[in-house]
């Protein structure tokens, strides 16, 4: 049996507090309007007392976004307490999280107060919450570098005075998996009413351990883990929401446990965030880095195009992207270069094949990444093998203001010539129906341009066009100093491309 993690997302306030990011309350807004699409079960939306910004953040987020609860930090003090209920009092689901530290350092120095004091300050702090909200969460800051009785007494004391939530931050990423599960577990065998609340933790990843502990305490039986998203938060951050959830998604039958999270979402929260704070996610990223779902080593893209499961645990889908990316470049191997020919529509033989692999390594050993043009490029102009199977031979149009356009055009069409001649809306248009009853190739035609590259009446004018055939893009190029020609040839050029696929489909069909 699947049980139930909350996911509670804080990027709005332990993210925020991150060195360097500062969003207004509209930023703040967007943010929690996408957390609400990914479904997360709670926003910390942030600390009401901080500023009137911070107070205005969760008060315009409590008002408008609903389907989630909306919450706000809090010390332990009674003004904090009150500010956070009067800024998420209008929510669907408000709550208060109202926290103290526990460990004999924050509490020495920090705090300047012994542990009875703590203690005190905690339970009136939780009582006076729970005076105005119904849903109390109280935290114990430096909960990993407490003593674990101390823990136990002040939970055991702030859940009698009606805290629903009991959250365990290892507020400087200390603590590592295996410790924290004996740890979590000492607590709930050892902490009165316990099993009463929700039990959450909220871990930091000053070690690179925040996801890693986190999953440690699900497999331990917490209900409610705390993370951001991009990992954002103090120092070197919280737990990164996407790992957390991805992990427990993609390892289900370990943890026996699942989020609400719609993880096609997870992208493009990811991106906004990124936008907003101006913090980039690095390329490597888990999840949601670029290079995530990208693949550049020969073997490994053999191995994608043979059974994208051989190098993907996940789809790039399931995270909201479209594709898996097959990156050219030196360490590419045939089969991806032979793949990305064919979705371009060149159809090689083996020893063309072979002498394009030649020339595409010698490029991608000068260049990072070998792109489309550049292969393209790399098979017409440099390799020059491919044979176009028609031709332009002759042509004629005939057009002006009071006739209808018509065109005829003669092609050499493998070794034999073909006339036909067709009307059209103008001399282009007829030009390329006399194409299409010579070829027998429908296609349809998405755009088409024409440029002069040069300069002075003599100019060479460049075609593009891009025609579409059987749901495939293919594009063509034609260069003349005539731009009648030019288009003529650069749509000559797709429809190769098209019948160069076409006699291979035939081939391979038998
Ligand atoms: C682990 C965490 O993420 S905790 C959350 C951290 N977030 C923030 O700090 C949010 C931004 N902070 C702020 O805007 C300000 O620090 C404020 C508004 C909260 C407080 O500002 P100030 O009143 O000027 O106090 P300052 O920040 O300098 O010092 C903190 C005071 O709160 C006390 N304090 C710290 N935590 C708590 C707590 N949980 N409960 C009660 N008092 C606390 C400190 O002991 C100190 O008290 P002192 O002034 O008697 O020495
Ligand atoms: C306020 C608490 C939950 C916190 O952010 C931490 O201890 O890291
Ligand atoms: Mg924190």
């Amino acid at each position: 049996m699947m049980r139930q993690v909350q996911i509670f997302d804080t990027t709005l306030r332990d993210g925020e507090q991150s060195a360097g990011i500062n969003l207004n309350v509209e930023e703040k807004l967007r943010v929690a309007r996408q957390l609400a699409r990914l479904n997360v079960d709670v926003i910390e939306a942030g600390f009401a007392i901080a500023s009137p910004g911070d107070f205005e953040g969760v008060r315009a987020i409590a008002r408008e976004v609903k389907g989630v609860t909306v919450c706000s930090l809090s010390r332990a003090l009674k003004p904090d307490i009150d500010r956070a209920w009067e800024a998420v009092r209008e929510a669907e689901s408000p709550l208060i999280h109202t926290f103290i530290a526990t460990s004999p350092i924050h509490m020495q120095y920090k705090l300047q107060k012994n542990p009875e004091q703590v203690l005190e300050m905690a339970v009136a702090a939780v009582r006076h919450a729970r005076g105005l909200c119904p849903q109390v969460e109280f935290s114990a800051e430096d909960a990993t570098r407490s003593e674990w009785d101390f823990l136990c007494r002040i939970f055991g004391a702030v859940i009698a005075a009606g805290a629903t939530v009991i959250n365990i931050p290892d507020t400087v990423g200390y603590i590592i998996p295996t410790e924290f599960g004996t740890m979590l577990r000492y607590i709930k065998e050892h902490t009165r009413g316990i099993e009463k609340v929700k039990l959450s933790v909220h871990c930091h990843n000053d070690l690179g351990l925040a996801v890693a502990n986190s999953l440690a305490a699900v497999e331990n039986g917490v209900d409610q883990v705390e993370c951001t998203i991009n990992g954002l938060g103090e120092r070197a951050g919280n737990a990164a929401l996407e790992e957390v959830v991805m992990a427990l998604k993609t390892r289900a039958e370990n943890f026996q446990a699942a989020t609400r999270i719609h993880t096609e979402q997870l992208h493009r929260t990811s991106t906004l965030v990124s936008t907003l704070t101006g913090k980039p996610v690095q390329h490597n990223k888990a999840i949601v880095g670029s290079n995530a779902f990208a693949h550049e080593a020969g073997i490994h893209q053999d191995g994608i195009l043979k059974n994208r499961m051989t190098y993907e645990i996940m789809t790039p889908e399931s995270v909201g992207l479209s594709q898996t990316q097959l990156v050219l470049g030196k360490h590419s191997g045939r089969h991806a270069v032979k793949n990305r020919l064919e979705e371009l529509g060149y159809t090689l033989s083996e020893p063309e094949l072979d002498r394009a692999y030649e020339h595409f390594i010698e490029l991608a050993d000068k260049k990072k990444e070998v792109t489309d043009s550049d292969l393209e490029a790399l098979v017409r102009n440099q390799v020059a093998m491919m044979k176009d199977r028609f031709e332009l031979d002759y042509l004629h149009v005939s057009t002006g203001n009071s006739t209808i356009p018509t065109a005829t055009v003669r092609l050499k069409a493998d070794g034999a010539l073909v006339e036909e001649a067709a009307c059209g809306d103008g001399p282009i248009d007829a030009i390329y129906n006399a194409i299409d009853r010579i070829t027998g190739i429908k296609v349809k035609l998405d755009e088409y341009s024409i440029k002069a590259v040069t300069s002075g009446q003599d100019a060479l004018g460049e075609s593009t066009v891009k025609v579409r055939e059987d749901g495939h893009a293919y594009v063509g190029r034609g260069l003349s100093t005539d731009i009648i020609e030019a288009s003529t040839l650069a749509y000559l050029h797709a429809v190769n491309k098209i019948a160069e696929k076409l006699k291979w489909a035939e081939v391979s069909n038998g």
